[in-house]
């Protein structure tokens, strides 16, 4: 059950908020839009829900996001927090104030912070104004912004249009006191702003206001929020992996300096990049199809291509002069078609620059849930999809990131584990032995192995003996399926072994002849059915108990063998098959052929009358 809710104006701001949570130590959701219900199965521990009610009318703005807000509070969230930009929203009609003020009535609390800072980006509040990099917002860079150019620092002032609410601001939050804050406000409901500098200031702050029911604000103050909620629901939360083999495709649409800078930084690497042109795409002369060619081109190259339309503010005006709107929705329409071309023709990591581009990039992909990975950069995570759970999608907020992000979103994300590809490795190997040698026949037999907290496991219908790297399906330790890979109908009998010992790396399940025929031999100890003639079986893998038969897959044999399972070391099944437990792979392996001779040598003996 989730006990933290963030409603965000937009879905890189959820993103970057999802990525601080994560940071501080929360396991996190993330939704695109309001969900009709939620994931099934849910554990995550706080919520974020992106809306688009940063650019949306404001009545639209305030609906969705109080209907987000009871969606949370229905999902048990104890607090909720009202993200938006940590470089606030400068127009009189903007959407912050009356979004707040709606949601102090909704939750009918007196009062509420307002807190845009993200220190570790360089945006800090200082005696109540928003300062970028140490400069007043409205004389940072931030007032050419193609979208919402800024015009005023001072946050009570941006807000007196917006809000029917007076702001106090508030050097030192550790004095805050609810009773005397209400008395200098004198009204019913109020808003302070702390003065938010350092990451000491951060931890003072999320101290200093845990208990209020709505927070608002920009990420920063999210990390050191989610400390104190994961201190107080303790344990370490599980979040997804971040490698994956495949293709990556780049999209910029964003034209924030940090963008141009990271665009050149990547260009300056000689990596193959691909420009759109605004004019020409609007006059038919360049394509979509184009640039898909373009990628296409590259696609054996080991360089993934960016494709950007951002460009320097002067340019930018001068293709705005065509129509702003006219020109933005074309740039973020070609984003979003190359983004789901990419996914359709395999790619698994799509990685984008800017809040409108990535807004566009996610509506096109479908995309509707996300479990949220860690960091590129500060407020920028991995995502995997819940419904994809092998793409991984990297939205860049345009100012986020360093220099080399690209390279960074990259490596972070693409090529193989070694250590999970040994394993792989491993696997294939002794499926392959145990088929050639006649130890299994037919897709009779299934393997699993551990790999950080997820298992791996053969795919229904794979057989030994051609078993490849991708043949494993995935599954997370509670049994929730990862993959779009179907895992063998015998994964309860690998999870039971899992269960049971933090020390099982690996199982295998076969039907060994010798282990089957000696199954049908009576036993003396049903906890230790096959006799020691020799000392390796219980050198190697200790006692085997002997599961009643059931019918194989059926609930009845999973029962069975889960109440087995802690008596014994390794496992045969009546009239079907061995289930052995190892470290790892390897040793799985051995223990399973060390059984099956044990079973032969048993069988031969007792064929000879001298058992
Ligand atoms: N060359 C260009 N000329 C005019 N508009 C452009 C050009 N390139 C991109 N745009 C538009 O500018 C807008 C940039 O907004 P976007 O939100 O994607 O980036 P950003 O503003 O840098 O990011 P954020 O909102 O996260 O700060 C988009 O609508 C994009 O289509
Ligand atoms: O706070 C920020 O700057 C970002 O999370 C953002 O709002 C992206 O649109």
């Amino acid at each position: 059950m989730a006990v933290f809710g963030c409603i965000a104006d937009d879905f890189t701001g959820a993103s970057d908020a999802a990525s601080f949570l994560v940071k501080g130590g929360m396991s996190v959701r993330l939704y695109n839009g309001i969900p009709e219900r939620p994931e099934d199965g849910d554990s995550a521990q706080a919520i974020v829900i992106a809306l688009k009610s940063r650019t949306q009318e404001t009545a639209q703005a305030v609906d969705d996001s109080l209907r987000a807000a009871r969606f949370l509070l229905n999902q048990g969230a104890r607090q909720l927090y009202f993200k938006y930009c940590s470089t606030f929203d400068s127009t009189p009609k903007g959407n912050i104030g009356p979004v707040a003020d709606a949601l102090m009535d909704l939750m009918d609390v007196p009062c509420t912070i307002l807190c845009p800072a993200l220190p570790v980006n360089g945006r800090t509040v200082e005696h109540g104004h928003l300062m970028v990099n140490g400069v007043p917002l409205h004389e940072s860079h931030m007032k050419n912004h193609p979208l919402t150019p800024m015009w005023d620092s001072s946050i009570s002032r941006l807000m007196e249009p917006q809000s029917q609410w007076p702001c106090i601001p508030m050097e030192d939050p550790s004095s805050f006191s609810l009773e005397k804050a209400a008395e200098k406000a004198g009204a019913r409901r109020f808003y302070i702003i702390p003065d938010y500098k350092t990451t000491e200031d951060g931890r003072a702050i999320a101290a200093a206001f845990k208990s209020l029911p709505l927070l608002t604000g920009g990420s920063g103050l999210l990390e050191p929020l989610a400390r104190l909620w994961s201190q107080e629901l303790g344990g370490a939360a599980k979040i997804p992996e971040s490698l994956v083999s495949g293709k990556a495709l780049l999209l910029a649409g964003s034209c924030s300096q940090a963008t141009l800078g990271q665009i050149a930084w990547y260009e300056a690497q000689k990596k193959p990049s691909y420009k759109l042109d605004p004019k020409a795409l609007l006059e038919g002369r360049q394509t979509v199809d184009d640039a898909w060619q373009f990628i296409q081109e590259h696609e054996n190259s080991s360089d993934a291509v960016l494709v950007y339309s951002s460009d320097t503010p002067e340019k930018v005006k001068e293709f705005q002069s065509l129509g702003a709107e006219k020109v933005a929705s074309l740039l973020e329409d070609a984003a979003a078609r190359l983004a789901v071309k990419a996914v359709k023709a395999g790619y698994t990591r799509i990685i984008s620059a800017g809040g409108e581009t990535s807004g566009a990039v996610t509506r096109a992909l479908g995309f509707s849930s996300y479990l949220i990975g860690e960091s590129v950069a500060p407020g920028v995570p991995i995502m995997v999809p819940a419904r994809e759970p092998g793409v991984r999608l990297i939205l860049k907020s345009g100012n986020f990131g360093q220099e080399d992000f690209f390279g960074r979103a990259l490596s972070m994300t693409g090529g193989t584990d070694p250590v999970l590809d040994q394993k792989l490795s491993d696997a294939v190997w002794t499926a392959r032995s145990l088929f050639d040698r006649g130890k299994t026949s037919g897709s009779s037999a299934n393997m699993s192995f551990r790999h950080k907290d997820r298992i791996y496991i053969s795919a229904t219908g794979s057989c030994f003996g051609t078993m490849k790297k991708e043949d494993f399906a995935v599954l997370s330790m509670d049994g929730t399926v990862l993959s779009e890979k179907k895992p063998s109908k015998e994964w309860p009998l690998h999870l039971a072994l899992y269960e049971k010992s933090s020390e099982t790396g690996a199982v295998i399940h076969t039907h060994s002849t010798f282990s089957v025929l000696w199954s049908f031999v009576p036993a003396k100890n049903d906890q230790d059915c096959i006799p020691d003639h020799t000392p390796y079986l219980k050198m190697k893998l200790g006692t085997v108990g002997l599961v009643p038969y059931e019918k194989p897959g059926s609930e009845a044999l999973f029962q069975a063998f889960r109440e087995r399972v802690g008596a014994s070391d390794g496992f045969l099944l009546k009239n079907h098959g061995p289930v052995v437990p190892g470290k790892s792979v390897m040793d799985a392996f051995f223990r399973l052929e060390e059984l099956e001779e044990s079973a032969r040598i048993a069988w031969e003996l007792f064929r000879a009358g001298l058992e």
